[in-house]
């Protein structure tokens, strides 16, 4: 059992986030979050602790004032921050990173990403780069990550093994692709595909679950996107689905003029691009779509119907450039959204780097004058504010992984996924800490809320101290 006492900031919706200068959580030996109790006074930290230890159903959830607790106390320019959820990235691809920003979608995925991730065949390369790539994405922050893999089976079960090992939340899929690709890269058959996935949604079935809590692993169908699957591929997707009412399900949207207007060339008889995954029963709730850059007014409304959840991967759609994903209009209309980093689309797995890049993508349509000109109310059209940037990283893309009732934010109950955040003091505490020199530190008299803004948009890994899942930690710099 553990008590936590120091500030934390986290958010309840899109426009609301607090703050609470002094809280103390305590954290069951299962990882639950079992009392909170905010901006307490420095003066009265082991009165209340005292008082909490006695209540009688703390007492009830084995709390005791003689019993075995670890106290970890937050450092000045220190706070709880809720673990980010990383909606989109891909694994196969982090050894492109910072490679290939020269092309548009179409010609990176030809000449520089199916490559990489066709190297995936060779299982003991898996085991050794997938390793990196889980302890590399946790030591950025996110405790929940959506992965796709490569097409391979072998390599992905070694990618939920690493994730599983290393105690990271994660979703787990291998890609489905059985056309438009290169002729070594490319799946055999539409059986060949789904007979793999079903393997794998299987073995993922096998990791154990922490003693006493629900897996972290799952397994999510994740056909790459419509243009790399045939009719029948995606037909059978959609009866697995079915099969597994409440598996999630990962894809990519209108992320690119070029790939819109071919997706459209191959499947005229659906109303547009939505409408394919619709056709198929692979739109719904649990279903994250990557981009979504380009959506249209008739598409918007078909995504909130069918309850499915949108991945902002703004890093990456002004890499490779694709577009601005209208989130503000998305959040507006009650649509789920998350972040995400899109590696190798992405520059690296920091959604620090998204949130900055979120704001950026948000000031540009508000300087847009056609489009500021026409939203008086609600978030579209201005720069999003603080509250819906952490929002997206955390409960946001929690509500995306359809995991809102257990994480994203501190609440009683929820499992306790998070970050102990450090903007440190100049030449003090913390200032060597997670290898040198962070970019931004603290000043005298900073708020709580100065503080959050330093690091959500001055910070990277340097500013993460200790990352958490499940009350364990699982990564950071933090002795
Ligand atoms: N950004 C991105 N878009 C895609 N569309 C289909 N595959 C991919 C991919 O790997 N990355
Ligand atoms: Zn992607």
């Amino acid at each position: 059992m553990q008590i936590f006492i120091g500030p934390l900031v986290h958010t309840l919706n899109p426009t609301t986030i607090e703050y609470s200068s002094l809280s103390i959580l305590g954290i069951s030996s299962n990882g639950i979050i079992d009392f909170i109790t905010n901006n307490v006074t420095s003066d009265s930290v082991d009165r209340t602790i005292e008082t909490l230890l006695c209540d009688a159903e703390n007492m009830k959830k084995g709390w005791s004032k003689d019993g075995n607790v670890a106290r970890i106390v937050l450092k000045n320019g220190e706070f709880l921050c809720p673990g980010f959820v990383d909606t989109h990235t891909h694994a196969p691809q982090f050894p492109n990173l910072a490679r290939g920003q020269q092309y548009e979608l179409m010609d990176w995925l030809k000449c520089v990403t199916f490559p990489a991730e066709e190297r995936l065949k060779d299982t003991e390369y898996a085991s050794v780069l997938y390793k990196e790539v889980v302890r590399r994405v946790l030591a950025f922050g996110p405790t929940t990550c959506c992965y796709y893999g490569s097409l391979h089976l072998e390599a992905t079960k070694a990618l939920a093994d690493e994730c599983h090992s290393a105690g990271q939340r994660a979703f787990v899929g291998k890609c489905n692709m059985d056309r438009h690709s290169s002729e070594t890269y490319v799946e055999p058959s539409p059986l060949h595909s789904i007979q793999a996935t079903e393997a794998l949604i299987k073995y993922i079935h096998t990791l154990s679950p922490l003693p006493t809590s629900s897996p972290l692993v799952h397994p999510i169908i994740t056909p790459r996107f419509a243009i790399s699957c045939s009719d029948e591929l995606l037909k059978s997707l959609g009866s697995l689905a079915s099969k597994h009412p409440q598996m999630a399900i990962q894809t990519h949207i209108s992320e690119n003029a070029k790939e819109i207007s071919f997706t459209k060339e191959l499947f005229p008889s659906a109303p547009h691009y939505a409408g394919v995954y619709d056709m198929y029963g692979l739109l719904r709730k649990g279903t994250v779509l990557g981009h979504a850059c380009h959506l249209s007014e008739e598409e918007i409304q078909l995504v909130k119907q069918r309850d499915a959840g949108i991945a902002h991967c703004p890093t990456s759609n002004f890499n490779i450039r694709s577009g601005m994903a209208r989130v503000g209009c998305y959040l507006d209309r009650g649509i789920k959204v998350g972040l995400g980093t899109d590696c190798s689309g992405g520059y690296a797995p920091s959604i620090l780097r998204t949130i900055q890049d979120a704001c950026i993508t948000s000031k540009i349509l508000s300087l847009t004058p056609t489009i500021s000109s026409q939203f008086t109310s609600g978030l579209e059209g201005k720069h999003l504010p603080i509250s819906t940037l952490l929002h997206l990283a955390t409960l946001g893309g929690a509500s995306v992984c359809c995991l809102e009732d257990k994480i994203g934010n501190f609440v009683v109950g929820k499992e306790f996924d998070a970050l102990v955040a450090s903007v440190p003091g100049a030449g003090g505490e913390g200032r060597f800490g997670g290898g040198g020199n962070p970019g931004v530190w603290y000043q005298e008299n900073d708020t709580l809320e100065t503080l959050v803004e330093r690091f959500m948009f001055g910070g990277d890994d340097r500013n993460i101290k200790d990352v958490y899942v499940c009350g364990r930690k699982v990564s950071g710099w933090g002795q």
